[in-house]
């Protein structure tokens, strides 16, 4: 199957190359395909601050090339590189405070900088740590791409209709995708009669970007009202919503786009199975709890307005642009680590104790 995940694959966000990082301009797409390039590590922590790459995993793999761009930046300019470097470090981890993936990326950083010997050039070095997390973050969705078909397969093996929630494609990530990789992955098996994209309130992630992914490969989908998720699962014979996450606690709570919680919520009530598609890099064991996960909230121009022009009324605009859903909603976390079904604290623990699959 991996062979034909990678002849399949179309998209990418971010291309490094060069010393160069340029980035696919999500607020412009699906109309624009115009690619932005970055000079530094302020630059690249404000691109993600406006969703020019969003996505938990591309926020860590754009800020991982940020810090490079910031290290490029000090050295040339001599003295201690180390101590002005931090200044990168903060900027980019102020950038957004949900997806935990961009903290793991700059610690990964860090670390690697720790590790270094006397003498040894810094430069090339991380440049390796931060292609290292960008080509670790594809093959990890081409491996739970693969979980993830076998475990719609083993409840159900003929052509099905699944509903998914926000962007987790190629465009979210190092290339291919976590929910939508499983959800390509399974067109591939013969497996998707029909994908029901959310479009994802206000900044329509789904309208704008899976859409797109998943129109410009044939898979067969339609576009629904965030609203419409609920008729759908009771009208439709949906088998699975599968979504993505931003963080996901060692008890297995999840932090997702607003609109997961519900989600959750109505399939348990409609017997639709609930699958979340992520990365370890995605997996905070330093939180007990969903609770304590910080949540967006973005500015209420977001539902205001779209497309800059004022929709709305003059009123005060509520905008949290995450929620979390509780472990005991979910019934599988598919990760590159292995699948946890009916997550809790110590299933959560035992994956993440094994080595990663690939
Ligand atoms: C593959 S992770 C994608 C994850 O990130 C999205 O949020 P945003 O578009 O605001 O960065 C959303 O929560 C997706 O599930």
């Amino acid at each position: 199957m991996r062979e034909r995940l990678l002849a399949a694959e179309r998209v990418t966000a971010i291309d490094w190359r060069k010393g160069t990082l340029r980035l696919l301009d999500q607020r412009l797409l699906p109309l624009e395909e115009t690619w932005l390039s970055y000079e530094t590590a302020e630059g690249v922590a404000d691109a993600i601050r406006q969703m020019v790459v969003r996505g938990a995993p591309a926020i860590g793999i754009a800020a991982a090339y940020g810090l490079v761009l910031g290290l490029r930046a000090r050295v040339a300019t001599g003295g201690d590189w180390r101590a002005a470097l931090e200044e990168d470090f903060t900027v980019l981890a102020e950038s957004r405070p949900t997806a935990v993936n961009l903290f793991w990326a700059l610690n990964r950083m860090r670390d690697r900088l720790e590790r270094l010997k006397p003498g040894e050039d810094p430069l090339p070095l991380l440049e390796a740590e931060a292609v290292a997390i960008h080509e670790s973050d594809r093959e990890a969705n081409l491996t739970m791409a693969q979980l993830g078909v076998d475990l719609i397969r083993k409840h159900h093996g003929g052509p099905q209709k699944i509903l998914t929630h926000c962007n987790t494609g190629a465009l979210a990530t190092g290339g291919f995708g976590t929910a939508l990789g499983v959800l390509r992955a399974a067109h591939l098996e013969g497996l998707i009669e029909r994908v029901y994209a959310d479009e994802t309130r206000p900044w329509l992630q789904g309208a704008r970007l899976t859409a797109w992914e998943l129109a410009n490969e044939g898979v067969p989908v339609t576009l629904n009202v965030d609203a419409a998720a609920a008729h759908l699962m009771k009208t439709e014979s949906i088998t699975w919503v599968i979504v993505g996450a931003d963080r996901i606690t060692a008890n297995g709570d999840v932090a997702n786009k607003i609109g997961t919680y519900q989600l959750a919520v109505t399939a348990m009530h409609h017997g639709v199975r609930f699958m979340v598609v992520a990365p370890s890099s995605t997996i905070d064991m330093g939180l007990e709890s969903g609770e304590d996960i910080p949540i967006e909230e973005r500015d209420g121009r977001e539902l205001l307005e779209i497309g800059g022009k004022r929709v709305a009324a003059d009123v005060e605009a509520f905008n949290p642009v995450f929620d979390v859903t509780p472990a005991d909603l979910i019934d599988a976390i598919v990760t590159e680590r292995g699948v946890v079904e009916r997550p809790d604290t110590e299933r959560m623990a035992q994956l993440m104790s094994r080595k990663r699959l690939h």
